[in-house]
């Protein structure tokens, strides 16, 4: 059995709700409204209905019908504490709403219910509906949103910026991969730190990342890259401090999965001197926001893409000047080494080449045929994990993966 929920917290008449309104519930005008009742219906399935109820929400008594068909709210009947967290709420929602229009599918954390007394109709979940992650890209953003607030409540901004002061200088990170590429002629190499990950689970039980780092350096990598996620790869950036410290010269990606601007001084305190922006994960506005601070800190932003969407939106904002295409898709964990040749075909190929941006194939990249065809397809560069974190002598694996030393 189907309800109608005439409810609406702003002004709004049955057209603006029928376009905003999400197709699995139906509008009706109603053909003979009556004074002081809405001019159209909405029908919702009867489940829906009653997790509203379930959740305590009122039902029409803040709501005042107009005559033109449309209801607003009484705010005066709203507490306003209440009142603050539905703004915040709204507010939520809005960033969502912007994400989703970029086409982002990851959630940056469960979706919660309306705050008591919010009264808008049309949000009406199915109960537990969206409160388990979509796929692991999406667990990992909501455990990375948790962890990223109780760390900042140890060390505030305010803290970070005066460590600023004392923290080593950064190294450029996309001279060393230019550099490499025109002393090598092959594509320069982001060597990945990284023990274990979710596609893979434990990649080396005898993980040294220090030693690692140096075997990389002496195999010829131009740049590291270290996985400082401890929950799903089992780095720390102890690890990323410790390489840092322990002398290796190679600039350091710092491999995490920002959501916040903090990170950023995190990254840069803990001796990054670039990191990984994913395109998948944050919306235009913050991309371009996160790189002006990035330029402040030093830090070289590197921007991930996995697809043609993602590029697009990449492409059209200012600054960037480092793209990987993620060969990866950190939702199925599916591994195509083709789509790399598939985003720097055509047009946006051009584009890349004229804005002077280089671009690195990452994932999935075991033999010399893999390096020759991602170098054919374009990339400057290529970063590089299982393949030689899995080596007894990740030194040797460096040779083997190319084909020849490109040490000297
Ligand atoms: O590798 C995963 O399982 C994974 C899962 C979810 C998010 C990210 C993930 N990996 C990050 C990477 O893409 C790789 O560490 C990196 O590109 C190197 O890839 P590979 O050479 O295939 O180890």
């Amino acid at each position: 059995m189907d309800s109608v929920i005439p409810l609406r917290t702003t002004t709004a008449t049955a057209a603006t709700v029928a376009t905003t309104v999400r197709p699995r519930f139906s509008i009706q005008p109603l053909s003979n409204p009556r004074p002081n009742k809405p001019a159209f219906s909405l029908s919702v399935p009867s489940s829906i209905f009653m997790s509203h109820r379930a959740r305590n929400l009122p039902q029409c008594s803040p709501v005042r019908a107009q005559q033109d068909g449309s209801a607003v709210a009484s705010e005066s009947t709203i507490p306003e504490g209440d009142a603050l967290k539905i703004k915040e709420w709204e507010a939520e929602r809005f960033k969502d709403e912007i994400a989703t229009s970029e086409g982002i599918r990851i959630r940056r954390r469960p979706p919660s219910g309306p705050p008591l007394h919010y009264v808008g109709p049309f949000e009406f979940r199915l109960q537990n509906e969206g409160n388990t992650p979509r796929n692991i890209l999406e667990e990992i953003v909501w455990n990375k949103d948790k962890e990223v607030a109780q760390m900042k409540e140890k060390r505030p901004l305010i803290v970070l910026n005066k460590l600023l002061s004392s923290a080593p200088p950064t190294r450029d990170f996309l001279g060393a991969l230019k550099e490499s590429y025109s002393r090598t002629e092959l594509p320069a190499l982001i060597a990945e730190v990284k023990k274990a990950s979710p596609s893979r689970g434990v990649l080396r039980e005898d993980f040294n990342p220090v030693e690692i780092a140096k075997a990389y350096e002496r195999g010829g990598a131009a740049c590291l890259s270290v996985l400082t996620d401890k929950k799903y790869f089992q780095g720390s950036f102890e690890n990323l401090e410790a390489i840092r410290n322990a002398g290796v010269e190679c600039p350091l990606l710092c491999k995490e999965f920002v959501i916040e601007a903090w990170q950023l001084y995190y990254a840069r305190v803990k001796g990054a001197d670039a990191v990984l922006l994913i395109a998948a994960i944050l919306p235009d506005l913050d991309i371009k926001y996160m790189i002006k601070i990035c330029k402040l800190l030093g830090l070289t932003a590197l921007v991930e893409v996995h697809d043609e969407r993602e590029m697009d939106r990449v492409l059209g904002i200012d600054g960037v000047e480092l793209i990987g295409i993620n060969n990866r898709d950190l939702g199925t964990f599916k591994v195509d080494i083709s789509n790399t040749k598939k985003l720097l075909e055509g047009e946006r190929g051009e584009r890349i080449r004229e804005k002077g941006i280089i671009v690195v194939g990452e994932s999935g990249l075991f033999t010399p045929a893999d390096i020759a065809y991602v170098q054919e397809a374009g990339v400057k560069a290529v970063l590089v994990g299982e393949s030689l974190v899995k080596q007894p002598d990740p030194t040797k694996g460096i040779s083997e993966l190319f084909g020849k030393d490109i040490s000297c």
